[in-house]
Protein backbone atom coordinates (compact mmCIF):
# COMPACT_ATOMS: atom_id res chain seq x y z
CA UNK A 1 0.00 0.00 0.00
CA UNK A 2 1.25 3.40 -0.31
CA UNK A 3 0.00 6.74 -0.88
CA UNK A 4 -0.10 8.81 -4.08
CA UNK A 5 1.63 11.80 -1.76
CA UNK A 6 4.68 9.12 -1.27
CA UNK A 7 5.00 7.96 -5.10
CA UNK A 8 8.38 8.68 -6.18
CA UNK A 9 7.56 11.45 -8.52
CA UNK A 10 5.69 9.82 -11.66
CA UNK A 11 6.68 11.46 -15.05
CA UNK A 12 3.34 10.00 -16.08
CA UNK A 13 -0.19 9.40 -14.54
CA UNK A 14 -0.07 5.91 -13.60
CA UNK A 15 -2.64 3.97 -15.37
CA UNK A 16 -5.23 3.06 -12.25
CA UNK A 17 -5.82 6.64 -12.18
CA UNK A 18 -6.22 7.30 -15.69
CA UNK A 19 -10.64 8.03 -16.02
CA UNK A 20 -12.33 6.56 -18.76
CA UNK A 21 -13.10 9.48 -21.32
CA UNK A 22 -16.62 10.48 -20.17
CA UNK A 23 -15.27 11.16 -16.86
CA UNK A 24 -12.32 13.12 -17.20
CA UNK A 25 -12.53 16.77 -16.54
CA UNK A 26 -12.25 18.71 -20.25
CA UNK A 27 -9.40 21.03 -20.99
CA UNK A 28 -10.79 24.07 -21.17
CA UNK A 29 -12.43 23.11 -17.57
CA UNK A 30 -8.98 23.03 -15.82
CA UNK A 31 -8.29 26.68 -16.14
CA UNK A 32 -10.22 28.73 -13.69
CA UNK A 33 -13.32 30.16 -16.09
CA UNK A 34 -13.40 33.75 -13.88
CA UNK A 35 -17.19 34.90 -15.76
CA UNK A 36 -18.84 33.42 -12.75
CA UNK A 37 -18.08 33.52 -9.29
CA UNK A 38 -19.52 32.26 -5.87
CA UNK A 39 -20.81 35.28 -4.01
CA UNK A 40 -18.50 36.31 -0.87
CA UNK A 41 -20.62 36.79 2.00
CA UNK A 42 -19.01 39.28 4.63
CA UNK A 43 -20.24 37.81 8.07
CA UNK A 44 -19.44 40.87 9.93
CA UNK A 45 -22.53 42.58 10.33
CA UNK A 46 -24.42 39.38 11.26
CA UNK A 47 -24.67 40.09 15.28
CA UNK A 48 -25.94 43.42 14.48
CA UNK A 49 -27.72 45.68 12.18
CA UNK A 50 -26.88 44.28 9.18
CA UNK A 51 -28.30 40.73 10.20
CA UNK A 52 -31.22 40.95 7.49
CA UNK A 53 -29.26 41.68 4.97
CA UNK A 54 -26.44 38.97 5.98
CA UNK A 55 -29.48 36.26 5.83
CA UNK A 56 -31.16 37.43 2.57
CA UNK A 57 -27.41 37.09 0.69
CA UNK A 58 -26.65 33.42 1.98
CA UNK A 59 -30.69 32.24 1.11
CA UNK A 60 -30.40 34.63 -2.47
CA UNK A 61 -26.89 32.37 -2.65
CA UNK A 62 -27.70 29.12 -1.25
CA UNK A 63 -31.02 29.33 -4.00
CA UNK A 64 -28.37 29.79 -6.86
CA UNK A 65 -25.27 28.06 -5.98
CA UNK A 66 -25.93 26.07 -2.69
CA UNK A 67 -22.49 27.17 -2.01
CA UNK A 68 -20.98 30.88 -0.85
CA UNK A 69 -17.93 31.73 0.55
CA UNK A 70 -17.27 33.41 3.86
CA UNK A 71 -14.93 36.42 5.37
CA UNK A 72 -14.93 37.95 8.49
CA UNK A 73 -16.14 35.16 9.75
CA UNK A 74 -14.88 35.28 13.64
CA UNK A 75 -12.57 31.93 13.05
CA UNK A 76 -9.03 33.60 13.54
CA UNK A 77 -6.46 33.74 10.90
CA UNK A 78 -3.65 31.91 13.08
CA UNK A 79 -6.07 29.28 14.53
CA UNK A 80 -7.00 28.47 10.71
CA UNK A 81 -3.11 28.62 9.87
CA UNK A 82 -2.11 26.71 12.47
CA UNK A 83 -4.17 23.91 11.42
CA UNK A 84 -3.56 23.93 8.21
CA UNK A 85 0.28 23.67 8.84
CA UNK A 86 0.08 20.45 11.37
CA UNK A 87 -2.02 18.86 8.99
CA UNK A 88 0.54 19.27 5.89
CA UNK A 89 3.34 18.59 8.44
CA UNK A 90 1.43 14.96 9.27
CA UNK A 91 1.30 14.32 5.00
CA UNK A 92 5.34 15.42 5.14
CA UNK A 93 5.82 12.64 7.91
CA UNK A 94 7.69 9.57 6.88
CA UNK A 95 5.76 7.16 4.59
CA UNK A 96 5.83 4.43 7.86
CA UNK A 97 4.16 6.95 10.51
CA UNK A 98 1.26 7.70 8.06
CA UNK A 99 0.38 4.18 6.99
CA UNK A 100 0.25 3.20 10.67
CA UNK A 101 -3.31 4.81 10.32
CA UNK A 102 -3.89 3.44 6.78
CA UNK A 103 -8.01 1.84 6.96
CA UNK A 104 -10.42 1.25 4.76
CA UNK A 105 -13.34 0.71 7.91
CA UNK A 106 -15.55 3.68 7.40
CA UNK A 107 -16.53 3.92 11.53
CA UNK A 108 -12.44 4.32 12.35
CA UNK A 109 -12.59 7.51 14.29
CA UNK A 110 -9.02 8.30 12.81
CA UNK A 111 -7.92 6.82 9.59
CA UNK A 112 -5.76 7.76 6.07
CA UNK A 113 -6.87 6.56 2.93
CA UNK A 114 -5.53 7.06 -0.76
CA UNK A 115 -7.23 7.01 -3.90
CA UNK A 116 -10.99 6.96 -3.64
CA UNK A 117 -13.81 7.68 -1.22
CA UNK A 118 -16.26 4.42 -2.18
CA UNK A 119 -14.33 2.69 -4.68
CA UNK A 120 -16.16 -0.73 -3.87
CA UNK A 121 -19.24 1.58 -5.40
CA UNK A 122 -17.48 1.94 -8.81
CA UNK A 123 -17.69 -0.11 -11.15
CA UNK A 124 -14.11 -0.90 -13.28
CA UNK A 125 -12.03 -0.04 -10.13
CA UNK A 126 -11.90 3.61 -10.10
CA UNK A 127 -9.17 5.86 -8.44
CA UNK A 128 -8.77 9.20 -7.63
CA UNK A 129 -5.94 11.78 -7.15
CA UNK A 130 -6.49 12.02 -3.57
CA UNK A 131 -4.96 10.97 0.07
CA UNK A 132 -7.10 11.75 3.00
CA UNK A 133 -7.02 12.11 6.19
CA UNK A 134 -10.30 11.00 7.84
CA UNK A 135 -11.76 11.68 11.06
CA UNK A 136 -14.15 13.08 14.07
CA UNK A 137 -13.61 16.00 15.69
CA UNK A 138 -16.00 17.49 17.43
CA UNK A 139 -17.04 17.25 20.34
CA UNK A 140 -13.24 17.85 21.33
CA UNK A 141 -13.01 16.28 24.78
CA UNK A 142 -14.67 12.94 23.69
CA UNK A 143 -12.84 12.57 20.72
CA UNK A 144 -8.96 13.88 20.77
CA UNK A 145 -7.58 10.79 22.40
CA UNK A 146 -7.92 9.23 18.79
CA UNK A 147 -6.26 11.79 17.40
CA UNK A 148 -2.41 11.28 16.49
CA UNK A 149 0.43 12.34 18.61
CA UNK A 150 2.34 12.80 16.05
CA UNK A 151 3.36 15.99 14.15
CA UNK A 152 3.27 17.10 18.30
CA UNK A 153 1.43 20.44 17.33
CA UNK A 154 -1.21 18.33 15.73
CA UNK A 155 -3.83 17.73 18.64
CA UNK A 156 -3.89 21.27 20.26
CA UNK A 157 -3.95 22.75 17.09
CA UNK A 158 -7.06 20.62 15.76
CA UNK A 159 -9.11 21.29 18.98
CA UNK A 160 -8.82 25.27 18.39
CA UNK A 161 -9.63 24.43 14.74
CA UNK A 162 -12.59 21.95 15.69
CA UNK A 163 -14.16 24.08 18.46
CA UNK A 164 -13.84 27.59 16.29
CA UNK A 165 -15.68 26.16 12.90
CA UNK A 166 -18.28 24.09 15.07
CA UNK A 167 -18.91 27.59 16.45
CA UNK A 168 -18.87 28.99 13.21
CA UNK A 169 -21.48 26.47 12.01
CA UNK A 170 -24.10 27.20 15.25
CA UNK A 171 -23.95 30.85 13.99
CA UNK A 172 -24.57 30.09 9.99
CA UNK A 173 -27.28 27.63 10.99
CA UNK A 174 -28.67 29.78 12.80
CA UNK A 175 -29.07 32.39 10.02
CA UNK A 176 -30.15 29.79 7.68
CA UNK A 177 -33.17 29.11 9.79
CA UNK A 178 -33.86 32.64 10.62
CA UNK A 179 -33.91 32.86 6.36
CA UNK A 180 -36.19 29.90 6.20
CA UNK A 181 -39.02 31.25 8.30
CA UNK A 182 -38.12 28.49 11.02
CA UNK A 183 -36.93 29.22 15.18
CA UNK A 184 -33.33 30.48 14.72
CA UNK A 185 -32.41 26.76 17.02
CA UNK A 186 -34.07 24.87 14.76
CA UNK A 187 -30.76 22.94 14.15
CA UNK A 188 -29.66 22.86 17.41
CA UNK A 189 -30.25 19.21 19.06
CA UNK A 190 -30.71 16.34 16.77
CA UNK A 191 -30.18 17.33 13.60
CA UNK A 192 -26.58 18.69 14.82
CA UNK A 193 -25.81 16.53 17.34
CA UNK A 194 -23.90 13.99 15.85
CA UNK A 195 -19.73 13.83 15.72
CA UNK A 196 -18.41 15.98 13.33
CA UNK A 197 -16.77 14.54 10.68
CA UNK A 198 -13.40 15.89 8.88
CA UNK A 199 -11.77 15.35 5.71
CA UNK A 200 -8.21 16.74 5.08
CA UNK A 201 -8.03 16.56 1.50
CA UNK A 202 -4.33 15.62 -0.03
CA UNK A 203 -4.05 16.62 -3.79
CA UNK A 204 -0.39 15.93 -4.48
CA UNK A 205 0.68 17.83 -7.78
CA UNK A 206 -0.47 15.25 -10.53
CA UNK A 207 1.76 14.81 -13.66
CA UNK A 208 -1.53 14.81 -16.24
CA UNK A 209 -4.48 16.44 -14.62
CA UNK A 210 -6.69 16.05 -17.76
CA UNK A 211 -6.64 12.05 -17.44
CA UNK A 212 -8.09 12.24 -13.96
CA UNK A 213 -9.93 14.26 -10.97
CA UNK A 214 -9.13 14.76 -7.31
CA UNK A 215 -12.65 13.77 -6.07
CA UNK A 216 -15.61 12.71 -7.74
CA UNK A 217 -18.40 14.64 -8.75
CA UNK A 218 -20.44 14.36 -5.57
CA UNK A 219 -23.21 16.20 -3.11
CA UNK A 220 -22.33 16.29 0.38
CA UNK A 221 -24.21 14.11 2.93
CA UNK A 222 -25.10 15.94 5.84
CA UNK A 223 -26.78 19.89 6.83
CA UNK A 224 -23.52 21.79 6.00
CA UNK A 225 -19.45 21.66 5.06
CA UNK A 226 -17.16 24.20 6.13
CA UNK A 227 -14.29 24.46 3.69
CA UNK A 228 -10.84 25.80 4.32
CA UNK A 229 -9.09 25.51 0.78
CA UNK A 230 -6.49 27.03 0.98
CA UNK A 231 -4.48 28.91 -1.91
CA UNK A 232 -4.30 26.28 -4.77
CA UNK A 233 -7.92 26.09 -6.23
CA UNK A 234 -9.31 22.90 -8.01
CA UNK A 235 -12.51 22.97 -5.91
CA UNK A 236 -15.48 23.50 -8.58
CA UNK A 237 -19.24 23.88 -8.46
CA UNK A 238 -21.70 22.26 -11.08
CA UNK A 239 -23.70 25.65 -11.81
CA UNK A 240 -26.55 25.82 -14.62
CA UNK A 241 -25.03 22.55 -16.54
CA UNK A 242 -21.60 24.17 -16.31
CA UNK A 243 -18.40 23.38 -13.75
CA UNK A 244 -17.24 26.63 -11.85
CA UNK A 245 -14.23 27.01 -10.55
CA UNK A 246 -13.92 28.73 -6.73
CA UNK A 247 -11.54 31.61 -6.66
CA UNK A 248 -9.33 30.61 -3.36
CA UNK A 249 -9.41 33.83 -0.87
CA UNK A 250 -6.98 34.03 1.72
CA UNK A 251 -8.95 32.27 5.04
CA UNK A 252 -12.07 32.63 3.41
CA UNK A 253 -14.47 29.18 4.27
CA UNK A 254 -16.33 28.20 1.20
CA UNK A 255 -19.90 26.74 2.97
CA UNK A 256 -22.61 24.42 1.10
CA UNK A 257 -25.65 22.73 2.08
CA UNK A 258 -25.64 18.65 2.23
CA UNK A 259 -28.17 16.50 1.23
CA UNK A 260 -29.53 15.98 4.31
CA UNK A 261 -30.33 19.84 4.66
CA UNK A 262 -31.76 19.62 1.14
CA UNK A 263 -34.57 17.38 2.36
CA UNK A 264 -35.23 18.56 5.81
CA UNK A 265 -36.08 22.03 3.74
CA UNK A 266 -38.49 19.98 1.37
CA UNK A 267 -36.03 21.00 -1.09
CA UNK A 268 -35.75 24.46 -0.60
CA UNK A 269 -32.01 24.71 -0.66
CA UNK A 270 -30.25 22.30 -2.56
CA UNK A 271 -27.25 20.28 -2.40
CA UNK A 272 -25.00 21.22 -5.32
CA UNK A 273 -22.90 19.00 -6.93
CA UNK A 274 -19.26 19.17 -6.95
CA UNK A 275 -15.88 17.72 -8.14
CA UNK A 276 -11.92 17.98 -7.63
CA UNK A 277 -9.52 18.70 -10.43
CA UNK A 278 -5.45 18.55 -9.69
CA UNK A 279 -3.53 20.72 -11.46
CA UNK A 280 0.98 19.96 -12.55
CA UNK A 281 2.06 22.36 -10.82
CA UNK A 282 1.51 22.40 -6.77
CA UNK A 283 -0.39 19.83 -4.40
CA UNK A 284 -3.17 21.17 -2.82
CA UNK A 285 -4.72 20.59 0.73
CA UNK A 286 -8.40 21.49 1.85
CA UNK A 287 -9.99 20.85 5.08
CA UNK A 288 -13.63 20.17 5.01
CA UNK A 289 -15.60 19.85 8.43
CA UNK A 290 -19.56 18.11 8.06
CA UNK A 291 -21.67 18.87 10.42
CA UNK A 292 -23.69 15.21 11.22
CA UNK A 293 -26.92 14.00 12.99
CA UNK A 294 -27.09 12.09 15.35
CA UNK A 295 -27.70 8.37 13.56
CA UNK A 296 -30.58 7.77 15.57
CA UNK A 297 -32.63 10.63 15.16
CA UNK A 298 -35.44 11.14 13.00
CA UNK A 299 -35.11 13.40 9.59
CA UNK A 300 -37.55 14.52 6.83
CA UNK A 301 -39.21 17.88 5.69
CA UNK A 302 -39.64 20.26 8.89
CA UNK A 303 -43.37 21.09 9.28
CA UNK A 304 -42.81 24.53 8.66
CA UNK A 305 -41.30 23.58 4.84
CA UNK A 306 -44.51 21.58 4.06
CA UNK A 307 -48.27 22.42 3.36
CA UNK A 308 -50.37 19.56 3.19
CA UNK A 309 -52.47 20.26 -0.40
CA UNK A 310 -49.65 22.60 -2.00
CA UNK A 311 -46.36 21.70 -0.93
CA UNK A 312 -46.59 17.78 0.35
CA UNK A 313 -43.47 16.18 1.82
CA UNK A 314 -41.05 15.43 -0.79
CA UNK A 315 -39.68 12.96 0.98
CA UNK A 316 -40.48 10.33 3.74
CA UNK A 317 -38.71 10.63 7.37
CA UNK A 318 -35.11 8.33 7.73
CA UNK A 319 -32.75 8.06 10.11
CA UNK A 320 -28.97 8.89 10.37
CA UNK A 321 -27.90 5.77 9.56
CA UNK A 322 -30.02 4.91 6.90
CA UNK A 323 -28.96 8.26 5.26
CA UNK A 324 -25.00 6.95 5.89
CA UNK A 325 -25.91 3.87 4.18
CA UNK A 326 -27.95 5.41 1.08
CA UNK A 327 -24.84 7.75 0.68
CA UNK A 328 -22.89 4.48 0.75
CA UNK A 329 -25.20 2.82 -1.89
CA UNK A 330 -25.48 5.39 -4.41
CA UNK A 331 -21.87 6.59 -3.72
CA UNK A 332 -22.72 10.11 -3.26
CA UNK A 333 -24.64 10.54 -6.65
CA UNK A 334 -27.46 13.67 -5.33
CA UNK A 335 -30.33 12.41 -7.89
CA UNK A 336 -29.85 8.50 -6.73
CA UNK A 337 -29.90 9.50 -3.09
CA UNK A 338 -33.00 11.71 -3.33
CA UNK A 339 -34.63 9.31 -4.93
CA UNK A 340 -34.09 6.43 -2.46
CA UNK A 341 -36.21 9.05 0.49
CA UNK A 342 -38.54 10.04 -2.15
CA UNK A 343 -42.20 10.36 -1.91
CA UNK A 344 -44.35 9.99 -5.67
CA UNK A 345 -47.57 11.47 -4.36
CA UNK A 346 -49.99 10.67 -7.07
CA UNK A 347 -52.75 13.24 -8.61
CA UNK A 348 -55.81 12.22 -8.64
CA UNK A 349 -57.80 13.49 -11.30
O1 LIG B 1 -11.07 19.70 -1.81
C1 LIG B 1 -12.09 20.35 -1.96
O2 LIG B 1 -12.06 21.55 -2.27
C2 LIG B 1 -13.47 19.72 -1.79
C3 LIG B 1 -13.50 18.54 -0.85
C4 LIG B 1 -14.84 17.89 -0.79
O3 LIG B 1 -15.69 18.09 -1.62
C5 LIG B 1 -15.15 16.96 0.32
O4 LIG B 1 -14.26 16.66 1.15
O5 LIG B 1 -16.33 16.52 0.38
FE1 LIG C 1 -17.65 17.50 -0.94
Amino acid sequence: MKLICDLPSPKSLPDKYVLPPEKRPCDNELRDDLSVALPVIDLRGAMGDGRRQVIGEIMEAGKEFGFFQVVNHGVEEDVIQGFREAAAEFFRMPEEAKLKYYSNEPNNPFRVFSGSVTSHTDTNDIRYWRDCLKLRCYPVDKLMHHWPLEPEIFRERLAKYAVEVQDLARRLLRLIAEGLGLDDQFFEGDLTGGETMMNVNYYPSCPNPSLTLGIRPHSDRYILTILSQGDVSGLQVKHKGRWIGVQPIDNAFVVNFGLQLEMVTNGVLTSVEHRVVTNSAKARMSVATLIRPNMECRIGPAQVMVDGDTNPPKYRDFTGSELIEAYETTAGNREALLEMFRIHHTKLC
